[in-house]
């Protein structure tokens, strides 16, 4: 078991590794994007499904809470939360519509739309990210694999060097928690 455990320590450092190697710049765009859309009075909407939908949340607790700095609290969004809003839009138009119709009603120009998905391809991230594209927003979408279907339509893909769902989702928290305090730093110092 502890040969099991220490394997697992290892490909999450290696991937950890990765992200430095590859994604540095990336992630620099990122937060240089976020710094000027919050800054510039614009908002950030952030969706996922399964545990990608608990970053989405976690994201946006960090931006409209705090990270690290006493400071105002800034506009984001996660279109993951409300029970309401999710089981009415899966209900009456199908799962896949759940983050697109919230993007409708929610989405203005230069908002900063971020979708997470592991394989890059949830219908329901890509058909809001498309809308989102359509609205004037700026999309990023937190991939991974070969960045699926998502990669081609963001504006900008992050996506974690890795095929294995567990890994690619410590990489996105690890760089949601740099953009973060990037963000913080960027309008608060
Ligand atoms: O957290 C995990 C696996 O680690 C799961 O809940 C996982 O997020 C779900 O299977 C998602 O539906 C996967 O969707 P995606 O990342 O491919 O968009
Ligand atoms: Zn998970």
């Amino acid at each position: 078991m502890n040969e099991e455990i220490t394997n697992q320590l290892r490909s999450s450092r290696e991937v950890m590794e990765a992200v430095e190697r590859e994604l540095t710049p990336r992630i620099a765009t990122f937060a240089g994007m976020l710094v000027a859309a919050l800054g510039g009075g614009k908002k950030l909407l952030v969706m996922g499904n399964g545990g990608s939908a608990a970053d989405a949340q976690h994201f946006v607790a960090e931006i409209v809470g705090r990270f690290k700095m006493e400071r105002r609290g800034l506009p984001a969004v996660a279109l993951t939360t409300d029970t309401s809003i999710l089981t009415a839009i899966g209900n009456d138009y199908g799962f896949d519509a759940v983050f697109r119709r919230q993007v409708e009603a929610l989405a203005d120009e230069g908002d900063v739309v971020v979708g997470l998905s592991t394989s890059g391809s949830s219908r329901n991230v890509y058909d809001a990210l498309a809308l989102a594209n359509d609205r004037g927003c700026i999309t990023v979408g937190l991939l991974g694999r070969d960045g699926g279907t998502i990669k081609e339509i963001v504006d900008l893909d992050i996506t974690v060097p890795s095929g294995d769902t567990p890994r690619i989702q410590e990489g996105h928290i690890t760089i949601i928690h740099i953009v973060c305090d990037l963000v913080e730093k960027g309008l608060f110092t």
